[in-house]
């Protein structure tokens, strides 16, 4: 059996154009333009990439965006001042600051600086508290776009045992917390899990969020499982430069039911949840529910 393929670009930009659709409501009906700020300290190759699409794309749905690169020897309290304008602006109702930073900055202190209800990555403490208690708040974009792909793949996900694979602030553990609201059975592993290949033998729905390059092979995979590989590594192989996941595609397409490709699979939906994000941050400043005003 050959895995049917998870396309997350096609998904990304349906959820964009919803986003847009939106944004033009909100902008006639109340004259509201969403707004994102975009906080880069330093010029790691990488990330100035990510930066970019965040900004274009952001334009693209009709959001304004303003985007504040700093240089890598910006001070901690330096960059704590942004954040606490950026908080007060009333034109903007997304902040976005681009992780990892620079070693001399406290990461969880930058974190804890920004408005809760600005907070579009859905990092800070209040916002994590109340994922874990299951209530609505705003969700960090990478397990958000992968609950929307899994939604869109899989009938139901009631009572499916979940294995994911890491327990980052980021990914793994609010995946965890989303998915356990959805009724999966959910078991989270790390890099002291024990016989890691026969936990994940036993899952219908394996999520990889490790950061080591193919490291989930073809044998750990239940024949039909749902896949999905959130790992974004860049290796060199016959000296042409790569994008691989932490999923060995080639063998796991063999055995799995359904799999998320990388590139253009988790990553575009991360984005168009950021954006869709900033929409639901910019009515909450307005009172504004999403659902039943638009
Ligand atoms: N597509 C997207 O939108 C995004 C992609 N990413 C990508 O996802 C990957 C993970 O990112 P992130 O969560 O930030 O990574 P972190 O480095 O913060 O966490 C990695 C996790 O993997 C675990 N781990 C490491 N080695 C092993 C191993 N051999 N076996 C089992 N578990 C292991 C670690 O365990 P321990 O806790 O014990 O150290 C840790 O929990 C990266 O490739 C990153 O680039 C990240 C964010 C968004
Ligand atoms: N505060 C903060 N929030 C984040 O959400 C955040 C962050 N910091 N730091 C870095 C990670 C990583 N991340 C990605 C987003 C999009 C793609 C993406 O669009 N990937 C494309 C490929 C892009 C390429 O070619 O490099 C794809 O998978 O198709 C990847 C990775 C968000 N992160």
């Amino acid at each position: 059996m050959t895995a049917s393929l998870i396309d997350g670009k096609a998904h990304a930009a349906k959820l964009r154009a919803d986003v847009r659709h939106q944004a033009t409501r909100l902008l006639q009906e109340y004259g509201l333009q969403p707004g994102l700020a975009i906080v880069l300290v330093g010029s790691d190759p990488a990330s100035d990439v990510y930066v970019r699409n965040k900004v274009r794309q952001a334009a693209e749905a009709g959001l304004a965006s303003l985007e504040h690169r700093l240089p890598t020897e910006t001070s901690e309290a330096e960059l704590l001042a942004l954040i606490e304008q950026l908080n007060g602006d009333p034109a903007v109702h997304g902040i976005l600051v681009q992780l990892p930073l620079p070693a001399h900055i406290n990461e969880s202190k930058v974190i804890h600086a920004i408005a809760p209800s600005k907070d579009v990555d859905g990092f800070h403490p209040i916002n994590v508290g109340q994922l874990s208690a299951g209530q609505e708040t705003l969700i960090p974009c990478t397990p958000y776009g992968v609950l929307l792909l899994l939604r869109n793949t899989l009938p139901s996900l009631e009572g499916l045992h979940a294995v994911i694979v890491g327990r980052s602030n980021i990914v793994g553990k609010p995946m965890a917390q989303l998915l356990l609201s959805e009724h999966c059975t959910v078991t989270l592993t790390h890099s002291r899990t024990r016989n890691l290949a026969n936990v994940v033998r036993g899952a219908d729905i394996v999520i990889a969020a490790v950061g080591k390059p193919r490291l989930v092979r073809g044998d750990w995979i239940k024949p039909g499982a749902c896949v999905i590989d959130v790992g974004i590594n860049r290796v060199v192989e016959n000296g042409e430069p790569y994008l691989v996941g932490d999923v060995a595609f080639n063998e796991v397409v063999e055995i799995a039911g359904a799999i998320t490709p990388v590139p253009g699979g988790v990553g575009p939906m991360t984005i168009a949840c950021l954006l869709r994000n900033t929409l639901i941050a910019a009515c909450g400043s307005r009172g504004i529910t999403l659902s039943n005003a638009l």
